[in-house]
């Protein structure tokens, strides 16, 4: 049988952030048994500025030209309404100069303390000259200042919509079927199960 062009046995998901890799594990093995086995490969990726779905896709091709076969990433933004969107895709950056009380206090002047958290994963197949197919999760919520264990970058300061809880304090199940992540993560992976084999 022809291998299929979508669906590889095995993909790399390239990260250097060791709590995606434990997000992405954990809403992987709490859903759907997939076709494939996603295996982690530490990557140091480059912080690429731009539209975030483009971003998220030129990551991908870095990452597959280092790792070949099939490969998938993902990049995180962080998104503050009152500031159109800012900091976005540059919230590590943000996030490492100011830390959570310095990102609470960016938003002192404005009254709308709302913003999503935005996971968009980028997934090449195997082969030369691929395109990255885009999957893009959101999830709403408010900036509060931080609560809960500081384990994961701005889990503290972020309360999901519906929740009383910061994603740092919520159960790390419930986040992983709430979050930006999931939300994305399901998306690729509905494409990869729907895919010809
Ligand atoms: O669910 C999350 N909850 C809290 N914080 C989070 C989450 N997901 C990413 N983050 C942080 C990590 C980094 O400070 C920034 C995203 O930057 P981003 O480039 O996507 O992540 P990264 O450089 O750590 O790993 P990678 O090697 O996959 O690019 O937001
Ligand atoms: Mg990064």
């Amino acid at each position: 049988m022809a291998a299929s062009s979508k669906v590889a046995s095995e993909i790399m998901f390239a990260t250097g952030n060791a709590n995606k890799l434990r997000e992405v594990v954990a809403i992987l093995e709490a859903g759907h048994p997939l076709p494939f086995a996603v295996k982690a490969a530490n990557l140091d990726l480059p912080e690429l500025q731009g539209e975030p779905t483009e971003i998220a896709k030129e990551k991908c091709r870095l990452a597959a030209q280092q790792v070949g076969g099939a490969v998938m990433v993902e990049d995180t933004s962080l998104c503050f309404n009152a500031m159109g969107g800012l900091p976005g895709p540059y919230i590590k950056w943000f996030l490492q100069k100011l830390g959570h009380e310095g990102l609470n206090k960016m938003l002192a002047g404005f009254e709308d303390k709302t913003g999503y958290a935005q996971c968009i994963f980028a997934y090449s197949p195997a082969g030369p000259g691929a395109e990255p197919q885009v999957f893009v999760g959101r999830t709403g919520g408010r900036i509060v200042p931080a609560r809960g264990p500081a384990s994961f970058g701005w889990d503290p300061i972020f309360q999901p919509d519906g929740y009383e809880e910061t994603y740092a304090q919520l159960d790390k199940a419930v986040k992983n079927t709430i979050s930006h992540r999931y939300r994305a993560l399901d998306k690729l992976r509905d494409y990869l199960l729907s895919s010809p084999a």
